[in-house]
């Protein structure tokens, strides 16, 4: 069975989640990111794109020892399992994903990627290899259903959450919306990629939770299905 995915993400009041040169803002408050802590806790698994890898290095662990004491007890590993979506496979060998933390990993290629760079990440991360050029996100999540992944936490970027969405694979929509204005046109957004053309092929959402944190507001939205 698939898991049950949703998207957290940050964006900024004019909606955008990073800047133009693509360099990480701090869009959350104290209150939010205690927030996006105790979610990644409850989940089985978190995934990010290989353009929010490379561009903000992110560890994806779980932050607050008792969280992470909580897993343990439990059973379950300190961290989710992270999964990085990298149809070349271009992570770093030292990426902190890799390095930083206990716990699984699992980095998702296409059939196009160098064999070298597979065989170095083989090293550090389980490496499922589906798709042509780039990773057939619909396989993929049936892999990761395989693998016990229940419940999927997708933090970014905008073109992973487009592939996401464009494969209806999305359930829920949760966009944090920040006290803060980064502007410029090609600047990254929650769902960048092509975009949809057609209004019948818009995914549309049902409202489920506003929720005001720090000096923003959540916004929970379910996938219409
Ligand atoms: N404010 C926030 O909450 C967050 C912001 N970000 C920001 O997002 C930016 C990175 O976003 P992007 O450059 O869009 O990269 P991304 O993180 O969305 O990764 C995109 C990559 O995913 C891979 N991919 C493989 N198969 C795919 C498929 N079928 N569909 C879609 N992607 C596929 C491709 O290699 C593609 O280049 C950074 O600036 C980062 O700071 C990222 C996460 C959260
Ligand atoms: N929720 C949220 N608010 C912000 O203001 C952000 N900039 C982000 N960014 C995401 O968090 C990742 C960092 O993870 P680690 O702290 O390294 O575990 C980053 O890569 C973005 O995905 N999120």
């Amino acid at each position: 069975m698939r898991p049950y995915v949703f998207v957290n993400c940050a964006m900024s009041a004019d909606g955008k989640i990073s800047t133009i040169e693509r360099r990480q803002v701090k869009i959350s408050g104290k209150d939010d990111f205690d927030r996006v802590d105790r979610i990644k806790a409850g989940t089985d698994g978190i995934m990010v794109g290989i353009g929010t890898v490379l561009a903000d290095n992110p560890s994806l662990t779980v932050k607050s020892a008792d969280r992470k004491a909580e897993r343990s007890a439990s059973g379950r590993d300190e961290n989710p399992v992270r999964i990085v979506v990298d149809s070349m496979a271009r992570t770093p060998a030292d990426a902190d994903i890799l390095v930083k933390g206990s716990g699984r990993r699992i980095i998702a290629v296409s059939a196009a990627a160098p064999a070298d760079r597979v065989n170095t990440l083989r090293n550090r991360a389980e490496v499922i290899v589906l798709g042509e050029r780039s990773v057939d996100l619909t396989a993929l999540m049936d892999a990761l259903g395989e693998r016990g992944i229940g419940r999927l936490m997708v933090e970014g970027g905008g073109t992973l959450i487009w592939g996401l969405f464009a494969a209806g694979l999305v359930d829920e929509f949760r966009t944090y919306i920040g006290s803060v204005v980064i502007g410029g046109s090609a600047a990254p957004t929650p769902v960048d990629g092509e975009g949809f053309f057609r209004e019948s092929d818009f995914p549309r959402l049902s409202l489920k939770g506003i929720e005001r944190i720090d000096d923003g507001v959540l916004l929970t939205w379910s996938v219409e299905k």
